[in-house]
């Protein structure tokens, strides 16, 4: 968590339009909800730049991002960084090739995959997501770019909001792309 984005005004006013839904869907979990925040442009708009000021030009090629709410936030940083996007989705849903990932969820099991050749070896990529509660989705969409050509070098997680985007220095090229 870096401190000029604790400082940055945006913050608080992305922080209240987020929803916070106690026990649902089930008891005991407090629900963070983001739909609220998509009602309201300019909080929407400052949630997007914030993460655009932040990785443009740090030469990230791809964006990928978790199903479903990483596909509502990742593309709009994906094109103002002039990167592509690719999709980390639930099982069964990609028609090609797949590699796949399972993980333990706060309410259950899933399990996310990647097409094979989205990405290719010695790309820098952005994995996008709205928010990290065990950190489960997270790490298994880190070792499913992992798995493929990636090393892991850094999470950068802004903690304040429930944006949570990791970046992966990808070094490892044993694949064939
Ligand atoms: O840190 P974790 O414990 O792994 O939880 C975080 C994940 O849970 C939510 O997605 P969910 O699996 O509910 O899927 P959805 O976006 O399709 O509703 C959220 O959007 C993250 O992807
Ligand atoms: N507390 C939470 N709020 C929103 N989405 C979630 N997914 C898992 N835990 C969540």
């Amino acid at each position: 968590m870096s401190a000029y984005r604790d400082e940055d005004p945006r913050i608080q006013g992305i922080k209240t339009k987020i929803r916070v839904v106690p026990n649902f869907p089930k008891p005991g979990i407090m629900f963070q909800d983001i739909t609220t925040l998509l009602l309201d442009p300019k909080a929407f708009k400052d949630t997007i730049d914030l993460f655009v000021e932040r990785y443009k030009g740090k030469n990230i090629s791809v964006v990928a991002g978790i199903e479903a709410r990483g596909f509502i936030f990742g593309p709009p940083i994906a094109l103002a960084i002039g990167a592509k996007f690719v999709p980390l989705r639930k099982p069964r849903k990609l028609p090609g090739e797949v590699i796949s990932e399972e993980y333990i969820l706060e309410y259950g099991r899933d399990c996310l995959e990647m097409h094979v050749g989205a990405v290719e070896p010695g790309e820098r990529a952005l994995v996008v997501d709205d928010l990290i509660a065990t950190g489960g989705t997270l790490c298994a969409a880190m070792n499913l770019l992992g798995s493929w050509t990636f090393k892991r070098q850094a999470i950068v997680c802004t903690c304040r909001v429930p944006i949570i985007v990791a970046e992966l220095q990808m070094i490892q090229l044993a694949c064939n792309g």
